[in-house]
């Protein structure tokens, strides 16, 4: 087995193993010793005494190979898993130690289709970076063990699965940073550059940046940043902004990347999040050059690339969010602070009206919002915690030209114009 394999496998019983049911996690450990604590971990409980349940995490050393394969598994695992096999997310992480989370999938086999799963778990531990572990009841009916899934057939070294306190923090904030939200370019970049081979798209990405980046110097003019959620109206007020302020109009991703943007919605949020990453640095040379000419509006910039990624990335209630004054809210120190950013703010029946009478959805996230409430409120909660500058709300619901004049005296107010 691979060094770090054997030095995960022996941190076992430090680590707690997380599976989501409903959109909530539940936790729990394993411990050396076989007795003890004979009440199983409510992940259990609503399986049947005759079957069996499986870990899969993914422990590649290469983060990118490591997210692509993470992915790309549930496709698999749905297409191949015989029904009731009931697929969940799970992951494994050490409280409180950053980085520590891996990633994967927990299931069920039942009685029947034993035979058929194992081929397939088999078949994916000999040829990828994943860990299986297989969970089974003790004769007694006690209690659950765990057992790593390669050496089960013999002697197997077996952990009691007990019970978990719920962390402090949701696993994912432990792996938030440098992966789902990146504070430099350097740290976006090295991520797109990792992917040159598998996705040569990237090349010309990275081709658009600029050679240098001064974050500090201050435009002349301001620099106004519209964001909201879909349809809550940012196209028609940074355009009726520009006609009113006589300013340049951009957005980020710029342009120049919509070729590419749909290549990089199809890929695991490491790489998504990199490609958006890169692209406020475009938009904000772009920013640098015309605010020398005139004020800039600019239709979403670093809080929809943030708000989206931390929002993403936990599941369940606002309260599983990084706590109000985290880390994750702060501004990059390399990228351009605007001078004012305007939250659209809509309630959810009339964004949902404005939607419609649209008549198109657009991204997977976007068409989550609508279904997923708690997603939603994610969201808009992360906006707000986003500092340096924070945004200030603005009601989307009154007519467009009423819109127009509350943004315009906001301007007025903070930026003299
Ligand atoms: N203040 C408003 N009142 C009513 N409808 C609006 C208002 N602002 C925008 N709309 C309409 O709502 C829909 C979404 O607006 P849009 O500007 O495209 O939003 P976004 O750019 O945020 O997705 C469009 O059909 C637009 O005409
Ligand atoms: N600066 C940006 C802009 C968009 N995005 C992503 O792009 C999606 C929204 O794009 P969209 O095309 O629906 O935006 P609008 O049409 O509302 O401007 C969100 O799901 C974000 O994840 C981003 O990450 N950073």
């Amino acid at each position: 087995m691979a060094r770090h394999l054997k030095l995960l496998v022996q941190r076992w019983s430090s680590r707690v193993f997380s599976v989501e049911v409903d959109a909530a996690p539940r936790y729990f450990g394993v411990r050396e010793q076989l007795r003890g604590e004979p009440v199983p971990p409510d992940v259990f409980s609503e399986v049947q005494k005759q079957d069996r349940c499986y870990s899969l995490l993914v422990c590649s050393g290469d983060r990118v190979t490591g997210d692509r394969f993470h992915w790309e598994l549930r496709d698999r695992l749905q297409t191949q898993l015989p029904p009731g096999s009931g697929l969940r997310s799970m992951s494994s992480f050490i409280p409180d130690q950053k980085g520590s989370l891996l990633k994967g999938y927990f299931l069920q086999s039942q009685a029947g289709n034993s035979s058929l799963i194992e081929d397939i778990l088999t078949d994916l531990e000999q040829r990828n970076p994943v860990l299986v572990c297989s969970y089974s009841q003790s004769e007694d009916g006690q209690q659950w063990t765990q057992c790593l899934w390669y050496q089960s057939e013999e002697n197997p070294v077996r952990f009691c699965v007990v019970p978990s306190e719920t962390p402090k923090h949701h696993p994912s904030v432990l792996n938030m940073i440098n992966s789902d939200v990146f504070y430099s370019l350097e740290e976006a970049c090295d991520v797109l550059k990792q992917c040159g081979d598998i996705i040569p798209e990237t090349r010309s990405v990275l081709g658009m940046l600029p050679s240098s980046l001064d974050a500090r110097r201050k435009p002349d003019f301001p620099v106004i940043v519209i964001e909201g959620l879909d349809a809550t109206g940012k196209t028609t007020l940074t355009e009726s902004l520009r006609d009113s302020l006589g300013a340049t109009l951009l957005r980020s991703p710029p342009q120049c990347l919509s070729a590419w943007r749909g290549r990089f919605d199809r890929e695991p949020p490491l790489i998504r999040r990199a490609f958006y990453a890169v692209g406020n640095y475009i938009t904000a040379e772009q920013i640098n050059q015309e605010a020398s000419k005139s004020p800039v509006i600019v239709d979403r910039f670093w809080h929809s690339t943030a708000a989206y990624a931390i929002a993403t990335a936990v599941t369940g209630p606002v309260s599983n969010l990084p706590h109000e004054g985290a880390e994750v809210y702060r501004w990059p120190g390399d990228l351009l602070q605007p001078s004012l950013v305007i939250l659209l703010t809509l309630d959810p029946e009339e964004r949902k009206r404005r939607l419609r009478s649209r008549g198109l959805m657009k991204t997977d996230e976007e068409e989550e919002l609508d279904h997923n409430k708690l997603f939603r409120l994610r969201v808009e909660e992360a906006y707000r915690r986003i500092g340096g500058p924070a945004c200030t709300a603005l009601d989307a619901s009154p007519s467009a030209d009423l819109v127009l004049q509350q943004a315009l005296l906001l301007i007025r107010a903070k930026c003299h114009l």
